[in-house]
Parts: C-alpha cells; structure tokens; sequence
C-alpha cells in the first residue's frame, strides 16, 4: 500500500500568544511515496519554480535533518497550503520531512525529538507544534528547547480571509521592535496569560475581547496588513468571536458561527476585500502516517 504523510496546515500567534500558540486547519500538505532507495531524491510537485525538487526541498532537508542516514526517496507533494500567506507552509513542509524521516529511519525519536528539530529550522514552535500535535497549542523556546502542551479548541466556527499577495514571514518580522518598553511587555504577557485561560475554560466572549489586545507584533504589522482592521470592525458588527491576524499575515483569522460567514463575508467584499473566503476546522490529529 503507498504511504502517505499528512500534515495540517496551522495559524500561529492567536493575538497575544505571539510565537507561542497555535492551531491545527483542516487544510493539508500530503506526500505521496512513489520509490525508496533511489539514486537520488526526487520531488513532485506543482508549488512553482521557487521550490527546488531535488535535495534541496525544504522537506526533504528536514527529513535529512532528523536522520541524515537517510537513503533518498522519490515522492510527491500536494499541498493545499497556500505559501507565505500565514497559514504555516514551510511548517508543514518541514513537520513532512521529519514524519518522513521517522517512518523510513532505522532509527526511533521521540515528540520531543521531531518537536526539537522542526523548531530549530523553523526558528519557533508556534507553527510547527500544531503541524506536528494538532488542535490548540501553547509552546514556548527556553534556551533554545521548545517546550509544548495541546488542548482542544473551543467549539466556534473559523474564517480565513486568505488576500491575493504574499508576505514572508521575514519580511512581517522585519517590521517589529527588537524590544518593548518594561510596562507594554508586562501588559501583553497578562494579556497573553489571560487569554490561554479564557482558552482553556472556553469563554468566549473572554476570547473575543483578549483575542484583539496583542501588543507584542499586530500593532507593528498593521501597516502591512490595513485589512486587518477592516475585518476586525465587521467582526464586532456580526458578532465575531475575535479576529487575529493568522501567523506573520497576511491571512486574518475570525472566530465566527458558521451562520454569521455569509453576512461577514457579504459586508467583507462591499468594503473592496478580493481576497478568498475559507471556512476552515480544527485538525486534531496534527501529521500522520496513513498506508
Ligand atoms: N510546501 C512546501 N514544500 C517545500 N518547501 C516549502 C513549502 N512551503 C514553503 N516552503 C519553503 O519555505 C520557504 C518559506 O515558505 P513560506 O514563505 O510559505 O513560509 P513562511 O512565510 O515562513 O510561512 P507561512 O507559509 O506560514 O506564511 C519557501 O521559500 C519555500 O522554499
Ligand atoms: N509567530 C510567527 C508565526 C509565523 O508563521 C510570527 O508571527 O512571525
């Protein structure tokens, strides 16, 4: 039976919890087997000219960063993922290349382990745990360990609002403080602190209110992002839940009842949005061998 490895897609930061928590969508990066022990790796894929498909894929040198013994394979990709829109490409490419690696490894790992090595490439856990676990997760980088819990996701419905240009996490960390006053960073941790509780106890209104406070990074991106704002005021007209900005953007996200999308969506495009709508879920069984 061919072996498949999917991977979901994830939208980190949720505010405050700025590269720290993250999410698990139900939208998915999958890899097909197609030959083991090949002369040399081989990719295919149709993700454009800029993804090598050859050693130099980011999946397979993550699958080479796990267990460098590894013989090259031959295997294919098809990812709904969009890239650098903030919904955490490159993370599902790289928890790919580890889940990759364990399966066809002589060797054992670990979570720990796979969690580790993901974040060293990645650079943080936020994306990556989620890819990886599933569901809600709250991750930290203690000299340079990252360290992750999962919880379920409160019971709402979520909207991304995906625009038509890119913009690569580098760039949207460009644009932050390289510190913050001593009272501005105690306020966002408390604020960051309150909402993984309001998380927690699944109270949403709590949520909506928290979701929205983050003085770590959206103030900063804001210029990057101006739709942000835009979706944010309907969202307090329909009775959103919150919106955050999904990642590095420039993908928002909204917590909203599915019965409210229409009308969230309708107001959206009268105010000139030409981006792509996407109802989405929580996945929460995070990567996963099928085959
Ligand atoms: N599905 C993929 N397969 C192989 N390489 C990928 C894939 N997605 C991303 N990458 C690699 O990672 C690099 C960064 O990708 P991308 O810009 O999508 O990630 P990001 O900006 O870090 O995060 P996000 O996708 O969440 O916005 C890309 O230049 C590409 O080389
Ligand atoms: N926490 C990261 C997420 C990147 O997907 C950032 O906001 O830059």
């Amino acid at each position: 039976m061919t072996v498949k490895i999917v991977v979901p897609a994830s939208s980190a930061n949720l505010g405050p919890g700025f590269d720290s928590l993250g999410l698990a969508v139900n939208r998915y990066l999958t890899l097909e087997i197609l030959a083991q022990n090949t002369a040399s790796w081989q990719v295919e894929h149709e993700l454009g000219s800029q993804v090598p498909s050859d050693e130099q894929n980011l999946i397979v040198q993550a699958a080479l960063a796990l267990d460098p013994d590894l013989s090259p394979l031959h295997f294919k990709v098809i990812s709904e993922i969009p890239l650098a829109r903030g919904l955490g490409s490159s993370s599902a490419a790289i928890v790919a290349g580890i889940k990759l690696a364990q399966h066809f490894s002589a060797k054992t790992f670990t979570d720990q382990e796979l969690l580790e090595v993901a974040t060293k490439i990645e650079g943080h856990p936020d994306n990556v745990a989620p890819a990886l676990f599933g569901n809600l997760t709250i991750s930290l980088l203690l000299n340079g360990q990252p360290k992750t819990l999962t919880a379920t996701f409160p019971e709402i419905g979520l909207l991304a609002y995906i625009p038509d240009f890119e913009l690569a996490t580098k760039d949207s960390r460009s644009v932050l403080p390289a510190e913050l006053p001593y009272k501005a960073a105690v306020r966002a941790g408390s604020v960051g602190n309150a909402l993984v509780a309001a998380l927690l106890t699944k109270d949403l209104d709590l949520i909506a209110e928290l979701i929205e406070l983050d003085g770590y990074h959206e103030p900063y991106r804001q210029k990057l992002v101006p739709h942000l704002a835009t979706l944010r005021q309907i969202g307090h007209e329909v009775g959103a839940k919150g919106t955050y900005l999904s990642g590095a953007g420039p993908t928002v996200m909204t917590l909203l009842a599915p019965a409210k999308m229409p009308d969230f969506i309708a107001k959206a495009q009268a105010k000139g949005l030409t981006g792509e709508f996407v109802s989405l879920q929580i996945d929460q069984l995070g990567a996963r061998v099928i085959g």
